[in-house]
């Protein structure tokens, strides 16, 4: 059974604008898919409307069986859990320390006030700082996270989403701020995420190149439409213009 579904999704923002039209495709548990696009194609909604951060006008979202749309508050939370997010900028809190930010993904387990007050467990902090050394990052577990580069602050990202024990996790732009070898680093991290851990990788991608690199599957989004699902072999030149449009002139070099 597929992991997620994704049934007929649709979202306006505003009125007579669809940014998603009928989207469809499903993901295999254990699969690294990379979603492609324009920029204003719809990646960052599709994603956002997986977890509930966007609410969808029409269509459905299984998630292990479970329609998304539908939930209520408890289930939500719970859904939340299961579901990592990894951002562009981090969305890491910067007066706090490394490991305090890892742990902040256990916050879904917690009642708000053991969250507030930073009740974690031993098992917590040492999950925390097993995960910190598993990217390599352990010896800056105490600093401020605003002292980190950008690679590593989002090694430090990644270590949250993973600390939740997520069945899926959601990337978005996930490399757009990192150096080109920042980026290999973070994007060598996701796959193994995938291939060593059987967590599946849903990914937003500005990179065709990394998309392919990388990518058991794409997608590729084109006005809120998908315009291709399949192999990344099978992603060639034609394709590429297709779903960029104009803007595949600057990106395909070859
Ligand atoms: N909160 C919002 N309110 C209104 N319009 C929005 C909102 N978020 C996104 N949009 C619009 O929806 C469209 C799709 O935006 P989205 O960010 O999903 O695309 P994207 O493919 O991720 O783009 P990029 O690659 O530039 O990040 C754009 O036209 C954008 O202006």
């Amino acid at each position: 059974m597929a992991l997620l579904e994704v049934n007929g999704i649709s979202k306006s923002y505003q009125a007579n604008i669809q940014v998603l039209r009928n989207i469809e495709f499903s993901v295999n548990a254990g699969e690294f898919v990379s979603i492609i696009g324009p920029s204003g194609a719809g990646k960052s909604t599709l994603l956002r409307c997986l977890n509930r951060l966007v609410e969808v006008n029409s269509g459905e979202i299984l998630f292990n069986g479970l329609d998304v749309t539908k939930l209520k508050r408890k289930e939500l939370r719970q859904l939340r859990t299961n579901i990592g997010m990894v951002f562009q900028h981090y969305n890491l809190v910067p007066r706090l320390t490394v490991i305090e930010n890892v742990l902040h993904g256990r916050f879904g387990y917690k009642s708000t006030l053991a969250g507030m007050l930073g009740h974690f467990t031993e098992e917590e902090k040492e999950k925390a700082f097993s995960l910190l050394k598993q990217m390599g990052i352990e010896e800056h577990a105490y600093k401020r996270c605003d002292q980190l580069s950008g690679g590593q602050q989002q090694r430090v990202g990644i270590c949250r989403a993973l600390i939740q024990n997520p069945k899926l996790i959601l990337c978005d732009e996930p490399i757009a701020s990192l150096d080109p070898n920042a980026s290999k680093v973070i994007m060598d991290h996701l796959r193994s995420i995938t291939t060593d851990l059987g967590i599946t990788c849903l990914v937003n991608l500005h990179q065709v190149e990394v998309a392919q690199d990388n990518s058991d599957r794409i997608i590729g989004l084109n006005k809120g439409e998908v315009i291709f699902d399949g192999k990344p072999i099978r992603l060639d030149r034609t394709m590429i213009e297709h779903v960029y449009g104009m803007e595949s002139r600057e990106l395909i070099t070859v």
